[in-house]
Protein backbone atom coordinates (compact mmCIF):
# COMPACT_ATOMS: atom_id res chain seq x y z
CA UNK A 1 0.00 0.00 0.00
CA UNK A 2 1.23 3.65 -0.74
CA UNK A 3 0.64 6.74 0.43
CA UNK A 4 1.84 9.63 -1.47
CA UNK A 5 1.76 13.08 -0.74
CA UNK A 6 -1.50 12.43 1.55
CA UNK A 7 -3.11 15.87 3.44
CA UNK A 8 -6.54 15.85 4.60
CA UNK A 9 -8.85 17.05 7.87
CA UNK A 10 -12.31 18.25 8.42
CA UNK A 11 -12.29 21.99 6.15
CA UNK A 12 -10.05 23.48 8.60
CA UNK A 13 -6.36 23.28 8.24
CA UNK A 14 -5.32 20.09 7.38
CA UNK A 15 -4.89 17.34 9.94
CA UNK A 16 -2.87 15.29 7.88
CA UNK A 17 0.12 16.62 6.28
CA UNK A 18 1.82 15.36 2.85
CA UNK A 19 2.03 11.94 4.42
CA UNK A 20 3.86 9.65 2.84
CA UNK A 21 4.35 5.99 3.82
CA UNK A 22 4.46 2.29 2.12
CA UNK A 23 3.16 -0.93 3.76
CA UNK A 24 4.59 -3.95 2.02
CA UNK A 25 2.14 -6.41 1.23
CA UNK A 26 2.17 -9.19 4.47
CA UNK A 27 3.54 -6.54 6.64
CA UNK A 28 2.35 -6.06 10.63
CA UNK A 29 2.70 -2.04 10.46
CA UNK A 30 1.99 -0.23 13.53
CA UNK A 31 0.72 3.36 13.97
CA UNK A 32 1.73 4.88 17.15
CA UNK A 33 0.85 8.35 18.25
CA UNK A 34 -0.43 10.32 21.39
CA UNK A 35 -4.30 11.52 21.83
CA UNK A 36 -5.40 13.97 18.73
CA UNK A 37 -2.03 13.08 16.50
CA UNK A 38 -4.25 11.96 13.24
CA UNK A 39 -4.24 8.41 13.68
CA UNK A 40 -7.93 7.85 12.87
CA UNK A 41 -8.01 10.47 10.57
CA UNK A 42 -5.29 9.14 8.36
CA UNK A 43 -7.31 5.88 8.26
CA UNK A 44 -10.30 7.56 7.64
CA UNK A 45 -8.44 9.43 4.37
CA UNK A 46 -7.16 5.60 3.32
CA UNK A 47 -10.42 3.85 4.28
CA UNK A 48 -12.53 6.79 1.72
CA UNK A 49 -14.78 7.83 4.52
CA UNK A 50 -12.83 11.00 4.70
CA UNK A 51 -12.26 12.50 1.42
CA UNK A 52 -8.21 13.75 0.61
CA UNK A 53 -7.10 17.67 -0.02
CA UNK A 54 -4.15 16.33 -1.95
CA UNK A 55 -2.36 12.86 -2.42
CA UNK A 56 -3.14 9.66 -3.66
CA UNK A 57 -3.47 5.76 -1.38
CA UNK A 58 -3.03 2.98 -3.62
CA UNK A 59 -2.42 -0.63 -3.74
CA UNK A 60 -0.47 -2.46 -6.24
CA UNK A 61 -0.63 0.86 -8.35
CA UNK A 62 -4.60 0.86 -8.00
CA UNK A 63 -5.51 4.27 -6.54
CA UNK A 64 -8.46 3.27 -3.32
CA UNK A 65 -9.64 6.84 -4.17
CA UNK A 66 -11.14 5.91 -7.24
CA UNK A 67 -12.82 3.03 -6.49
CA UNK A 68 -16.57 2.08 -5.58
CA UNK A 69 -17.48 1.23 -2.44
CA UNK A 70 -17.71 -2.40 -3.37
CA UNK A 71 -14.49 -2.57 -5.50
CA UNK A 72 -12.45 -1.42 -2.16
CA UNK A 73 -14.58 -3.57 -0.10
CA UNK A 74 -12.53 -6.43 -1.56
CA UNK A 75 -9.52 -4.83 -1.12
CA UNK A 76 -9.66 -3.67 2.63
CA UNK A 77 -11.67 -3.42 5.42
CA UNK A 78 -11.85 -1.59 8.35
CA UNK A 79 -12.09 -2.12 12.03
CA UNK A 80 -13.02 0.81 13.75
CA UNK A 81 -14.12 2.12 17.28
CA UNK A 82 -17.41 2.63 16.63
CA UNK A 83 -19.44 -0.37 16.60
CA UNK A 84 -21.70 1.02 13.78
CA UNK A 85 -24.38 -1.61 13.61
CA UNK A 86 -27.55 -0.11 12.96
CA UNK A 87 -30.24 -2.90 13.23
CA UNK A 88 -30.43 -5.79 16.10
CA UNK A 89 -28.71 -8.67 14.11
CA UNK A 90 -27.52 -11.82 15.60
CA UNK A 91 -24.04 -12.30 15.62
CA UNK A 92 -23.84 -14.39 12.68
CA UNK A 93 -25.83 -12.12 10.46
CA UNK A 94 -23.04 -9.30 11.66
CA UNK A 95 -20.16 -11.50 10.75
CA UNK A 96 -22.47 -12.26 7.07
CA UNK A 97 -22.32 -8.32 6.36
CA UNK A 98 -18.52 -9.27 5.63
CA UNK A 99 -19.44 -11.31 2.66
CA UNK A 100 -21.73 -8.36 1.26
CA UNK A 101 -19.65 -7.34 -1.49
CA UNK A 102 -18.81 -10.96 -3.15
CA UNK A 103 -22.36 -12.11 -2.60
CA UNK A 104 -24.10 -12.78 -6.11
CA UNK A 105 -27.29 -12.37 -7.63
CA UNK A 106 -30.64 -9.87 -7.11
CA UNK A 107 -30.96 -11.79 -3.69
CA UNK A 108 -27.31 -11.78 -2.81
CA UNK A 109 -27.13 -15.22 -1.33
CA UNK A 110 -24.20 -16.75 0.58
CA UNK A 111 -22.47 -19.53 -1.50
CA UNK A 112 -21.41 -23.05 0.00
CA UNK A 113 -18.11 -21.65 0.22
CA UNK A 114 -18.97 -18.62 1.94
CA UNK A 115 -20.78 -20.18 4.87
CA UNK A 116 -17.38 -22.87 5.13
CA UNK A 117 -15.40 -19.37 5.52
CA UNK A 118 -17.53 -18.06 8.32
CA UNK A 119 -17.44 -20.76 10.04
CA UNK A 120 -13.92 -21.41 9.97
CA UNK A 121 -13.49 -17.67 10.92
CA UNK A 122 -16.31 -17.94 13.48
CA UNK A 123 -14.07 -20.85 14.95
CA UNK A 124 -10.83 -18.72 14.92
CA UNK A 125 -12.53 -15.76 16.69
CA UNK A 126 -14.20 -17.71 19.24
CA UNK A 127 -17.37 -16.04 18.33
CA UNK A 128 -19.21 -19.37 17.73
CA UNK A 129 -21.44 -19.56 20.69
CA UNK A 130 -22.89 -16.41 20.70
CA UNK A 131 -24.22 -17.19 16.71
CA UNK A 132 -27.55 -16.34 17.42
CA UNK A 133 -27.07 -14.23 19.93
CA UNK A 134 -27.98 -10.23 19.35
CA UNK A 135 -25.32 -8.19 18.71
CA UNK A 136 -25.99 -5.47 21.06
CA UNK A 137 -26.24 -8.09 24.09
CA UNK A 138 -22.66 -8.75 23.86
CA UNK A 139 -20.14 -7.17 25.75
CA UNK A 140 -17.38 -4.69 24.41
CA UNK A 141 -14.66 -7.29 24.30
CA UNK A 142 -17.42 -9.51 22.60
CA UNK A 143 -18.12 -7.43 20.00
CA UNK A 144 -14.83 -6.53 18.87
CA UNK A 145 -14.19 -9.80 18.28
CA UNK A 146 -17.87 -10.25 16.43
CA UNK A 147 -16.60 -6.98 14.14
CA UNK A 148 -12.92 -8.52 13.62
CA UNK A 149 -14.42 -11.99 12.11
CA UNK A 150 -16.84 -9.82 10.20
CA UNK A 151 -13.74 -8.19 9.09
CA UNK A 152 -11.88 -10.91 8.20
CA UNK A 153 -14.75 -12.82 6.43
CA UNK A 154 -13.96 -10.08 3.69
CA UNK A 155 -10.94 -11.39 2.82
CA UNK A 156 -8.99 -8.30 2.57
CA UNK A 157 -5.56 -7.72 0.99
CA UNK A 158 -5.33 -5.01 3.92
CA UNK A 159 -6.99 -5.04 6.91
CA UNK A 160 -7.24 -1.51 9.06
CA UNK A 161 -7.80 -1.50 12.59
CA UNK A 162 -8.24 1.32 14.69
CA UNK A 163 -7.58 0.04 18.12
CA UNK A 164 -7.98 -3.80 18.14
CA UNK A 165 -7.58 -4.54 21.28
CA UNK A 166 -9.22 -1.69 22.98
CA UNK A 167 -11.97 -3.52 25.55
CA UNK A 168 -10.35 -7.03 24.97
CA UNK A 169 -8.75 -8.80 28.15
CA UNK A 170 -4.76 -9.80 27.81
CA UNK A 171 -6.06 -13.63 27.13
CA UNK A 172 -8.28 -12.13 24.07
CA UNK A 173 -5.70 -9.30 23.33
CA UNK A 174 -3.09 -12.02 22.40
CA UNK A 175 -5.87 -14.07 20.94
CA UNK A 176 -6.90 -11.49 18.41
CA UNK A 177 -3.10 -10.60 17.92
CA UNK A 178 -2.29 -14.24 16.96
CA UNK A 179 -5.34 -14.72 14.74
CA UNK A 180 -4.10 -11.45 12.95
CA UNK A 181 -0.84 -13.31 12.67
CA UNK A 182 -2.17 -16.52 11.56
CA UNK A 183 -3.70 -14.51 9.02
CA UNK A 184 -0.63 -12.58 7.81
CA UNK A 185 1.35 -15.79 7.46
CA UNK A 186 -0.78 -17.93 5.95
CA UNK A 187 -3.15 -15.66 3.71
CA UNK A 188 -0.65 -12.91 3.15
CA UNK A 189 -2.23 -10.37 4.89
CA UNK A 190 -1.62 -6.65 5.58
CA UNK A 191 -2.67 -5.23 8.70
CA UNK A 192 -2.06 -1.76 9.78
CA UNK A 193 -3.20 -1.08 12.92
CA UNK A 194 -3.32 1.85 15.10
CA UNK A 195 -2.06 0.55 19.06
CA UNK A 196 -1.95 2.24 21.78
CA UNK A 197 0.11 -0.52 23.74
CA UNK A 198 3.02 0.39 22.92
CA UNK A 199 4.26 -2.98 24.15
CA UNK A 200 1.97 -4.70 22.00
CA UNK A 201 2.89 -3.28 19.57
CA UNK A 202 6.56 -3.92 20.59
CA UNK A 203 5.74 -7.83 20.07
CA UNK A 204 3.30 -8.03 17.18
CA UNK A 205 4.26 -5.52 14.75
CA UNK A 206 7.25 -5.72 12.02
CA UNK A 207 7.17 -2.38 11.40
CA UNK A 208 6.01 0.57 13.50
CA UNK A 209 5.16 4.61 12.65
CA UNK A 210 5.58 7.31 15.21
CA UNK A 211 2.78 9.77 14.23
CA UNK A 212 3.00 13.53 15.88
CA UNK A 213 1.59 16.41 15.05
CA UNK A 214 -0.08 15.33 11.82
CA UNK A 215 3.25 13.96 10.59
CA UNK A 216 5.28 10.23 10.67
CA UNK A 217 8.12 11.39 12.76
CA UNK A 218 10.09 7.67 12.74
CA UNK A 219 8.85 4.85 10.95
CA UNK A 220 11.34 1.82 11.43
CA UNK A 221 11.53 -1.47 12.88
CA UNK A 222 10.45 -1.90 16.37
CA UNK A 223 13.86 -1.28 17.69
CA UNK A 224 13.03 2.50 17.13
CA UNK A 225 10.81 2.40 20.45
CA UNK A 226 14.45 1.93 21.97
CA UNK A 227 14.41 5.61 21.12
CA UNK A 228 13.55 6.41 25.21
CA UNK A 229 13.95 10.69 24.48
CA UNK A 230 12.33 10.78 21.12
CA UNK A 231 9.13 8.67 22.98
CA UNK A 232 9.65 10.63 26.09
CA UNK A 233 9.21 13.90 24.08
CA UNK A 234 6.35 12.91 22.00
CA UNK A 235 3.97 11.26 24.29
CA UNK A 236 5.21 13.43 27.61
CA UNK A 237 5.95 10.70 29.58
CA UNK A 238 9.08 9.62 30.57
CA UNK A 239 9.95 6.10 28.81
CA UNK A 240 12.68 3.65 29.43
CA UNK A 241 13.53 0.57 27.39
CA UNK A 242 14.67 -2.68 28.18
CA UNK A 243 14.66 -5.93 26.35
CA UNK A 244 12.21 -9.11 26.55
CA UNK A 245 13.40 -11.72 28.66
CA UNK A 246 13.02 -14.52 26.16
CA UNK A 247 12.21 -12.46 22.49
CA UNK A 248 14.35 -9.80 20.61
CA UNK A 249 12.13 -6.89 21.00
CA UNK A 250 11.86 -3.82 23.36
CA UNK A 251 9.22 -3.73 26.05
CA UNK A 252 8.67 0.01 27.58
CA UNK A 253 8.21 1.14 31.06
CA UNK A 254 6.95 4.01 32.24
CA UNK A 255 7.97 6.48 35.55
CA UNK A 256 5.10 7.96 37.43
CA UNK A 257 5.22 11.21 38.72
CA UNK A 258 8.33 11.50 41.46
CA UNK A 259 6.72 10.35 44.61
CA UNK A 260 8.32 11.09 47.89
CA UNK A 261 11.18 8.77 48.86
CA UNK A 262 12.33 7.80 52.28
CA UNK A 263 16.26 7.72 52.39
CA UNK A 264 17.68 5.27 54.80
CA UNK A 265 20.99 4.78 56.16
CA UNK A 266 22.71 1.90 54.44
CA UNK A 267 24.73 1.31 57.70
CA UNK A 268 21.45 1.91 60.56
CA UNK A 269 18.75 0.29 58.35
CA UNK A 270 19.84 -2.78 56.41
CA UNK A 271 20.07 -5.32 59.23
CA UNK A 272 22.98 -8.13 59.02
CA UNK A 273 21.89 -11.36 61.81
CA UNK A 274 23.37 -14.58 61.13
CA UNK A 275 23.40 -17.59 63.25
CA UNK A 276 23.70 -21.52 62.83
CA UNK A 277 21.15 -21.66 59.96
CA UNK A 278 21.35 -18.28 57.85
CA UNK A 279 22.45 -15.47 57.42
CA UNK A 280 19.55 -12.55 56.83
CA UNK A 281 20.26 -9.29 55.51
CA UNK A 282 16.61 -7.37 55.65
CA UNK A 283 16.45 -3.66 54.08
CA UNK A 284 13.20 -2.09 54.99
CA UNK A 285 13.35 -0.13 51.63
CA UNK A 286 13.68 -2.46 48.05
CA UNK A 287 17.29 -2.35 46.95
CA UNK A 288 18.43 -2.75 43.57
CA UNK A 289 19.90 -6.31 42.92
CA UNK A 290 21.95 -7.97 40.59
CA UNK A 291 22.66 -11.59 41.93
CA UNK A 292 23.03 -15.68 40.52
CA UNK A 293 20.68 -16.71 43.64
CA UNK A 294 18.89 -19.59 43.58
CA UNK A 295 15.82 -17.57 44.13
CA UNK A 296 16.20 -14.08 42.82
CA UNK A 297 18.17 -14.36 40.14
CA UNK A 298 19.03 -11.60 37.90
CA UNK A 299 18.54 -7.67 38.01
CA UNK A 300 15.59 -7.42 40.61
CA UNK A 301 14.11 -5.13 43.57
CA UNK A 302 14.85 -7.15 46.66
CA UNK A 303 14.68 -6.66 50.57
CA UNK A 304 15.93 -9.56 51.77
CA UNK A 305 18.85 -12.08 51.21
CA UNK A 306 18.66 -15.31 52.77
CA UNK A 307 21.83 -17.49 52.85
CA UNK A 308 21.14 -20.92 54.24
CA UNK A 309 23.11 -23.03 55.62
CA UNK A 310 22.67 -26.66 54.24
CA UNK A 311 24.33 -30.44 54.55
CA UNK A 312 27.64 -31.10 53.28
CA UNK A 313 25.38 -33.96 51.86
CA UNK A 314 22.39 -31.76 50.55
CA UNK A 315 21.67 -32.86 47.13
CA UNK A 316 18.59 -32.13 45.12
CA UNK A 317 16.95 -32.03 42.09
CA UNK A 318 14.53 -28.81 43.47
CA UNK A 319 16.68 -26.45 44.76
CA UNK A 320 14.32 -23.71 43.69
CA UNK A 321 11.61 -25.31 45.64
CA UNK A 322 13.67 -26.32 48.40
CA UNK A 323 14.23 -22.56 48.43
CA UNK A 324 10.90 -21.58 48.44
CA UNK A 325 10.24 -23.67 51.20
CA UNK A 326 12.55 -22.43 53.17
CA UNK A 327 12.25 -18.70 52.77
CA UNK A 328 8.57 -19.35 53.42
CA UNK A 329 9.08 -21.12 56.53
CA UNK A 330 11.03 -18.29 57.46
CA UNK A 331 8.37 -15.32 56.72
CA UNK A 332 10.48 -14.15 53.78
CA UNK A 333 8.26 -13.03 50.96
CA UNK A 334 9.22 -14.81 47.75
CA UNK A 335 8.82 -12.08 46.01
CA UNK A 336 11.33 -9.90 47.70
CA UNK A 337 14.31 -12.30 48.36
CA UNK A 338 16.92 -13.21 46.94
CA UNK A 339 18.38 -17.04 48.47
CA UNK A 340 21.39 -18.66 48.38
CA UNK A 341 22.85 -21.67 49.90
CA UNK A 342 26.03 -22.92 51.91
CA UNK A 343 27.62 -25.51 53.51
CA UNK A 344 29.37 -23.47 55.36
CA UNK A 345 28.95 -22.64 58.79
CA UNK A 346 26.70 -19.74 58.66
CA UNK A 347 27.33 -18.35 61.92
CA UNK A 348 31.14 -17.44 60.52
CA UNK A 349 29.81 -15.06 57.92
CA UNK A 350 31.84 -12.31 57.55
CA UNK A 351 29.95 -8.97 57.86
CA UNK A 352 31.98 -5.63 57.19
CA UNK A 353 29.94 -2.16 57.13
CA UNK A 354 32.55 0.28 55.87
CA UNK A 355 32.56 3.99 54.49
CA UNK A 356 35.02 4.43 51.98
CA UNK A 357 35.86 6.72 49.82
CA UNK A 358 32.56 8.66 51.54
CA UNK A 359 30.46 6.05 50.09
CA UNK A 360 28.62 3.36 53.09
CA UNK A 361 29.57 -0.24 52.02
CA UNK A 362 28.10 -3.41 53.70
CA UNK A 363 29.81 -6.41 52.92
CA UNK A 364 28.94 -10.17 53.82
CA UNK A 365 30.95 -13.13 52.64
CA UNK A 366 30.59 -17.32 53.68
CA UNK A 367 33.74 -19.13 52.25
CA UNK A 368 34.27 -22.48 51.75
CA UNK A 369 37.51 -23.31 50.11
CA UNK A 370 37.70 -26.90 49.59
CA UNK A 371 36.23 -26.91 46.15
CA UNK A 372 38.34 -24.06 45.05
CA UNK A 373 39.05 -24.25 40.88
CA UNK A 374 41.93 -22.75 38.59
CA UNK A 375 39.04 -21.36 35.97
CA UNK A 376 41.95 -21.19 33.97
CA UNK A 377 43.02 -24.99 33.73
CA UNK A 378 43.19 -26.46 30.63
CA UNK A 379 43.62 -30.34 31.00
CA UNK A 380 41.48 -33.46 31.71
CA UNK A 381 37.85 -33.56 33.43
CA UNK A 382 38.20 -33.38 36.96
CA UNK A 383 36.65 -35.34 39.34
CA UNK A 384 35.88 -32.54 41.94
CA UNK A 385 34.53 -32.43 45.67
CA UNK A 386 31.20 -31.15 44.90
CA UNK A 387 31.42 -28.87 48.61
CA UNK A 388 33.10 -25.27 49.03
CA UNK A 389 31.12 -21.99 47.98
CA UNK A 390 32.29 -18.70 48.58
CA UNK A 391 28.95 -16.70 48.76
CA UNK A 392 29.28 -12.78 48.34
CA UNK A 393 26.94 -9.97 49.31
CA UNK A 394 28.04 -6.50 48.64
CA UNK A 395 25.63 -3.68 49.38
CA UNK A 396 26.39 -0.11 48.42
CA UNK A 397 24.79 3.01 49.08
CA UNK A 398 24.66 4.34 45.25
CA UNK A 399 22.62 4.84 42.42
CA UNK A 400 23.83 2.61 40.24
CA UNK A 401 22.38 1.92 36.57
CA UNK A 402 22.27 -1.64 35.18
CA UNK A 403 25.55 -1.42 33.43
CA UNK A 404 27.17 0.28 36.68
CA UNK A 405 25.82 -3.09 38.36
CA UNK A 406 27.88 -5.34 35.91
CA UNK A 407 30.53 -2.83 36.66
CA UNK A 408 30.17 -4.05 40.33
CA UNK A 409 29.87 -7.81 39.73
CA UNK A 410 33.36 -7.18 38.22
CA UNK A 411 35.15 -5.46 41.22
CA UNK A 412 33.64 -7.92 43.15
CA UNK A 413 35.10 -10.64 41.25
CA UNK A 414 38.40 -9.20 40.55
CA UNK A 415 38.95 -8.77 44.62
CA UNK A 416 37.74 -11.85 45.53
CA UNK A 417 40.69 -13.25 42.87
CA UNK A 418 43.03 -11.53 44.35
CA UNK A 419 42.25 -12.18 48.14
CA UNK A 420 42.46 -16.14 46.71
CA UNK A 421 45.96 -15.78 45.70
CA UNK A 422 47.15 -13.79 48.63
CA UNK A 423 45.93 -16.08 50.91
CA UNK A 424 46.88 -18.53 48.80
CA UNK A 425 44.54 -20.95 48.23
CA UNK A 426 44.67 -23.56 45.64
CA UNK A 427 42.78 -25.64 43.19
CA UNK A 428 43.17 -29.14 45.43
CA UNK A 429 43.27 -31.16 41.75
CA UNK A 430 45.80 -28.83 39.85
CA UNK A 431 47.64 -27.32 42.82
CA UNK A 432 47.48 -23.84 40.66
CA UNK A 433 46.38 -20.74 42.34
CA UNK A 434 42.28 -21.03 42.49
CA UNK A 435 40.31 -18.01 41.21
CA UNK A 436 37.18 -19.09 42.74
CA UNK A 437 35.05 -22.27 43.71
CA UNK A 438 32.86 -23.94 41.28
CA UNK A 439 29.68 -23.22 42.71
CA UNK A 440 30.67 -19.49 43.68
CA UNK A 441 27.14 -17.26 44.25
CA UNK A 442 27.38 -13.29 43.98
CA UNK A 443 24.88 -10.68 45.30
CA UNK A 444 25.41 -6.70 44.43
CA UNK A 445 22.46 -4.42 46.11
CA UNK A 446 22.37 -0.85 45.55
CA UNK A 447 19.80 1.79 47.78
CA UNK A 448 19.98 3.65 44.42
CA UNK A 449 19.94 7.22 46.74
CA UNK A 450 22.17 10.34 45.55
CA UNK A 451 23.69 10.62 41.66
CA UNK A 452 22.70 7.98 38.97
CA UNK A 453 26.24 6.76 38.32
CA UNK A 454 26.35 4.46 34.46
CA UNK A 455 30.79 2.91 36.38
CA UNK A 456 31.46 1.11 39.74
CA UNK A 457 34.56 -0.12 37.75
CA UNK A 458 38.39 0.12 39.33
CA UNK A 459 38.35 3.16 37.75
CA UNK A 460 35.84 4.81 40.29
CA UNK A 461 35.37 5.66 43.73
CA UNK A 462 32.52 3.04 43.86
CA UNK A 463 34.21 0.47 42.43
CA UNK A 464 37.50 0.78 44.48
CA UNK A 465 35.37 0.95 47.42
CA UNK A 466 33.91 -2.86 46.89
CA UNK A 467 37.78 -4.11 45.65
CA UNK A 468 38.66 -2.88 49.24
CA UNK A 469 35.80 -4.27 50.83
CA UNK A 470 35.75 -7.33 49.25
CA UNK A 471 39.14 -8.20 49.32
CA UNK A 472 39.50 -8.04 53.11
CA UNK A 473 36.00 -9.78 54.10
CA UNK A 474 37.30 -12.50 51.71
CA UNK A 475 40.62 -12.64 53.19
CA UNK A 476 38.86 -12.99 56.32
CA UNK A 477 35.94 -15.74 55.38
CA UNK A 478 39.24 -17.56 53.76
CA UNK A 479 41.24 -17.20 56.85
CA UNK A 480 38.20 -17.88 59.17
CA UNK A 481 37.44 -21.35 57.57
CA UNK A 482 40.75 -22.60 57.56
CA UNK A 483 41.15 -22.32 61.49
CA UNK A 484 37.47 -23.92 61.77
CA UNK A 485 39.07 -26.78 59.26
CA UNK A 486 42.30 -26.83 61.20
CA UNK A 487 40.48 -27.12 64.66
CA UNK A 488 37.87 -29.47 63.91
CA UNK A 489 39.94 -31.85 61.41
N1 LIG B 1 -14.97 15.25 12.89
C1 LIG B 1 -13.99 16.11 13.21
N2 LIG B 1 -14.12 17.41 12.94
C2 LIG B 1 -13.14 18.30 13.24
N3 LIG B 1 -11.97 17.93 13.82
C3 LIG B 1 -11.79 16.66 14.12
C4 LIG B 1 -12.79 15.67 13.82
N4 LIG B 1 -12.32 14.47 14.22
C5 LIG B 1 -11.10 14.69 14.73
N5 LIG B 1 -10.78 15.99 14.66
C6 LIG B 1 -9.52 16.60 15.12
O1 LIG B 1 -8.43 16.05 14.39
C7 LIG B 1 -7.29 15.89 15.22
C8 LIG B 1 -6.79 14.45 15.08
O2 LIG B 1 -7.81 13.57 15.56
P1 LIG B 1 -7.72 12.00 15.37
O3 LIG B 1 -9.01 11.46 15.81
O4 LIG B 1 -7.25 11.72 14.01
O5 LIG B 1 -6.55 11.67 16.40
P2 LIG B 1 -6.05 10.25 16.94
O6 LIG B 1 -4.58 10.26 16.76
O7 LIG B 1 -6.81 9.16 16.30
O8 LIG B 1 -6.40 10.40 18.47
P3 LIG B 1 -6.84 9.31 19.59
O9 LIG B 1 -5.59 8.62 19.98
O10 LIG B 1 -7.34 10.20 20.67
O11 LIG B 1 -7.89 8.43 19.00
C9 LIG B 1 -7.73 16.26 16.62
O12 LIG B 1 -7.26 17.55 16.90
C10 LIG B 1 -9.25 16.25 16.55
O13 LIG B 1 -9.80 17.23 17.40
Amino acid sequence: MNITGLSGGYGGPPIIESMNLHIKQGEFFGLLGPNGSGKTTLFKLVSGSLKPETGDVSLQGASLLTMSPVQRARKIAVLTQETNVSFDFTVEEVIRLGRYAFQKGLFKMLSREDRALIDEIMALTDTERFRDTSFFRLSGGEKQRVLLAKALVQEPEVLLLDEPTNHLDIRHTFDMLNVLKERQKTQGLTVFAILHDLNIAALYCDRVGLIHEGKLQETGPVDIMRRSERLSSIYGVETWTQSHPTLPRPQLLMNPKKQDESVISLHESVTVEADRNLVKISSPKPLRTISNGVAGEGIQWIRHIANFHVDKQYSSRTPEADMKAWLEKRSLPVEQSIGLMTAVKTEMAVIRKETINGIAFTAVVTAGTGNAVDITYDGPELEREKIGTINTFLAVDANLTDGALVNACMSAVEAKVQALRDEDVRDPQTGTPATSTSTDALVIAATQQGKRTPYAGSGTPVGRGIGRIVYEATKEAVRADRRWKETHA
